[in-house]
């Protein structure tokens, strides 16, 4: 029987999924999942220096004609203190005399001569110092478990000297459809026939989001072929079908995983579309197969197949995320299912997709995001409250737009 979105992904978000890792440098550490809470091992800045090219003085002697009794650069190992009416000529990023307690920019001052400086700006105490520990302190949290490695995690442990992380391994997934009108995209095909849109899709997303996805071709529609394909794959932590779920007389998905001792876990979302979406496992292989409407696939697989991927990542954000926004126009919709909209968020508003029939293909091209309206709603009015659900974000336009933030 088919439930509710709510009840899909609680039982998503409490799968409970054997989780593997491996440890592996930080070059090849983006995009995975980090399986370690990892500490600092030290603090950063690692000891007070200068923020300016200039002079390290002390505060109480602003105002007097100063002696430069020494110069020190970035990586030099000085401990030259401070005396009273002297400073330091100092580089950014040098080690401050410990007892310094202001910097002067280099264009603060007045060469009186080769040894002499004078202040000619106002000075604040401790201005230009970088303390230790201010960026990070040692023992802090840096990542934890769950946690996502993009480039700025890679900032945080270069910046440590970590040169290897302990990573979730990418999960194993394995994509093909069914249907005997469907060809491979490299394939010859007749009238009669379709390409089989769906299985390239799949791979190309399940890619994206950081899977290893392996591609065996696809099923006859028999039970037996299908079978074939199945048994071939669960080595995998996760099979992706789409097509013949539905109540047709060539739809042998069904029959074949059934045959395989499949456990439901759930069979039918009430959702439009995408409602025969059947999920469940056989053995520790998880199994999800989605309609072979094209649109009703792409879109399920954003709404749930997403998830399920987040979960088997290891990631701990695990929940979908949205933007509130206005919709651009008034909308009709058939209330009595969750309704999922495709749609195109400008950064202004959301414009549904006009064409957006569960059999299209050219939809998601040109659309960014979708939002989801609750079984009630038949009527939005232009400009009201919709979350948006973002699909694919690098968030950039054609057009140049203006971007400043003004008071
Ligand atoms: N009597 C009923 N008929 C249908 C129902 C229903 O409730 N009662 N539900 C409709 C809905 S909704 C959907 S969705 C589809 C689901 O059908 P299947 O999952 O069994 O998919 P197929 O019949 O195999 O194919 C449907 C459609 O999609 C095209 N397709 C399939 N696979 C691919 C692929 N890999 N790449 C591109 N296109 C694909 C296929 O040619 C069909 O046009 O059932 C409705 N019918
Ligand atoms: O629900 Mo079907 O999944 O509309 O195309």
């Amino acid at each position: 029987m088919a439930i509710s979105v709510e009840d899909t992904i609680n039982i998503i978000s409490q799968l409970h999924l054997k989780q593997n890792f491996e440890i592996i440098p930080i070059e090849d550490a983006l995009n995975r999942v980090c399986a370690q809470n990892i500490y600092a091992t030290s603090s950063l800045p690692k000891f007070n220096n200068s923020a300016m090219d200039g002079y390290a003085i002390l505060y109480e002697n602003k105002d007097e004609e100063l002696e430069v009794i020494d110069t020190v650069f970035a990586g030099d190992n000085n401990n030259t203190l401070l005396k009273n009416n002297c400073c330091v000529k100092i580089m950014t990023g040098a080690r401050v005399p410990n007892n310094t307690t202001a910097i002067i920019p280099k264009e603060d001052t007045h060469k009186l001569n080769d040894k002499k400086i004078k202040i000619i700006k106002n000075v604040k105490k401790f201005q230009h110092i970088r303390y230790i520990g201010e960026d990070i302190k040692e023992d802090e949290l840096l990542i934890k478990i769950g946690e996502n490695i993009n480039f700025s995690k890679i900032t945080l442990l270069s910046s440590q000297g970590i040169s290897h992380i302990k990573v979730y391994k990418k999960p194993k997934i394995v994509v093909f459809s069914s249907g005997e009108e469907l060809k491979l995209h490299y394939e010859k095909i007749q009238d009669h026939q379709i390409y089989n849109s769906n299985t390239p899709t799949l791979i190309a997303r399940a890619k994206e989001l950081g899977c290893d996805v392996r591609f065996i071709g696809q099923a006859k529609d028999s039970v037996d072929a299908i079978k074939e394909l199945i048994e071939n794959s669960l080595d995998a932590d996760m099979i992706i079908t789409s097509g013949g779920v539905s109540v047709g007389d060539a739809d042998f998905t069904k029959e074949a995983f059934n045959e395989l001792e499949f456990e439901t876990i759930f069979d039918g979302i009430i959702i439009k579309p995408g409602k025969p979406t059947v999920f469940g496992k056989i053995g520790d292989t998880l199994i999800l197969n989605l309609p072979g409407n094209p649109l009703a696939s792409a879109m399920i697989f954003e709404m749930f197949g997403k998830l399920i991927i987040q979960k088997l990542l290891g990631s701990n954000e695990i929940y979908p995320n949205y933007i509130e926004t206005n919709i651009s126009q008034d909308f009709k919709n058939k209330a009595g299912r969750i309704t999922l909209l495709p749609g195109f968020f400008d950064g202004e508003s959301f414009n549904v997709c006009q064409k957006r029939s569960p059999g299209m293909v050219s939809t998601l091209s040109n659309c960014n995001s979708m939002i989801a309206l609750n079984e009630n709603v038949d009527f939005l009015k232009e400009n009201a409250k919709v979350k948006v659900l973002p699909i694919n974000w690098k968030f950039f336009t054609e057009i140049k737009k203006d971007f400043l933030t003004n008071e």
